[in-house]
């Protein structure tokens, strides 16, 4: 579990100090992965390396696990450091070492004995599906193989939390997906709690449990990813959640009842909408939104309009049975927003 509250840092700018973090607090519970993101210079980096203990803040409190790093000196921040592997930002990886060796490093650093650091190695590898490369050199691998050998020596001391900052910004699509898949390994097989600085909502959508958003400095949403897409006007959903601005703009007729439901799980892929009209004799329109998933959990958005007397209780049962419902004045022709 990370806890971080009150954290400033600022640094010397041109026009001025900059507040790179402006009080931020979160939480990121242990097990989980926390995409951090928010527009270029919003302080992501700053909050990760700060974590990282490469970064010391002005104020504030960093606590993983319980122990309070910013207060930590000498052996016992040497011990905590260990507790963090970092990914950086960066192609990071010893030209002249071959991927075992890179995986090697930090083992070697601390002095494990030739055949525990073997074995953990080949561990590793196999963790983020690099067996059959532990002889080749960086030169050899792919942007994704060598990603993943950077994020295997930073698990190399078996640490409690990983920081990954913008592990995928110079991948394609598809080997992205490949070092996406190995993070959430990470936190499935090894409990690791993972933060990932991203720009890229595709990786909130693929792997991330919570996010934060950051904006000049501070934490402007925080909170468990499935939540923050109900919650009314939320950064988080109208980045993930199918679009519903185009629609009925120019839409003609008019409705007894128009809103916008929100369906996590089964209820997204089930026949909730079409039963609800059913039982209650109302015809039920879909004017917009669609489908998706988040970390593997089917999620629906839809605009949806109904005609008939009993409009409101078939919204009220689709909203008895989980959905969020959000009444939508209802639509005049040519009227519609
Ligand atoms: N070492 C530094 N010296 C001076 N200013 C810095 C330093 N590090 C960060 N800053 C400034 O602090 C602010 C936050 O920077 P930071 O790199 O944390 O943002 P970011 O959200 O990670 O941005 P990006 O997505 O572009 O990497 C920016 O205005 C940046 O210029």
């Amino acid at each position: 579990m990370i806890t971080v509250e009150n954290l400033t840092k600022s640094f010397p700018g041109r026009g001025g100090e900059v507040r790179a973090l402006d009080g931020v607090s979160l939480e990121v519970p242990a097990g989980t992965i926390l995409g951090v993101v928010g527009t270029s210079g919003a302080g992501k980096s700053t909050l990760a390396r700060c974590i990282a203990l490469l970064e010391q803040p002005d104020s504030g409190s960093i606590r993983v696990d319980g122990t309070d790093l910013v207060s930590l000196s000498g052996a016992a921040l040497r011990a905590a450091r260990r507790q963090i592997g970092v990914v950086p930002q960066t192609d990071s990886l010893l030209r002249q070492r071959t991927a075992a060796g890179n995986i090697a490093l930090p083992l070697e650093a601390a002095k494990v004995p030739g055949p525990q650091r073997k074995q953990r190695v080949a561990e590793l590898l196999e963790l983020v599906g690099l067996s059959d490369k532990a002889a080749n050199f960086p030169d050899q691998l792919s942007g994704g193989q060598r990603q993943r050998v950077a994020i295997a020596r930073a698990l190399a001391a078996s640490p409690s939390v990983l920081l990954a900052d913008e592990p995928t910004s110079a991948l394609d699509p598809e080997t992205t997906g490949s070092v996406l898949t190995v993070l959430d390994r990470v936190r499935s097989e090894l409990g690791v709690t993972v933060l990932v600085v991203t720009h890229d909502m595709a990786v909130v959508r693929r792997i991330c449990d919570d996010i934060a958003v950051l904006e000049q400095g501070r934490v402007v949403e925080n909170g468990k990813v499935l939540d923050l897409i109900s919650a009314p006007g939320s950064r988080t959903a109208s980045a993930l959640l199918p679009e519903l601005d185009q629609v009925s703009q120019q839409h003609s007729a008019t409705y007894d009842r128009v809103a916008d439901v929100v369906l996590v799980g089964f209820a997204a892929i089930g026949a909730l909408l079409p039963e609800a009209a059913s039982r209650h004799g109302v015809e039920l329109s879909l004017l917009g939104g669609g489908m998706t998933r988040l970390n593997d959990t089917p999620v629906a958005r839809f605009r949806i309009a109904l005609n008939g007397e009993r409009a409101d209780a078939a919204l009220k049962w689709i909203g008895e049975r989980g959905a969020v419902v959000r009444h939508k004045p209802t639509l005049v022709a040519g009227t519609a927003a």
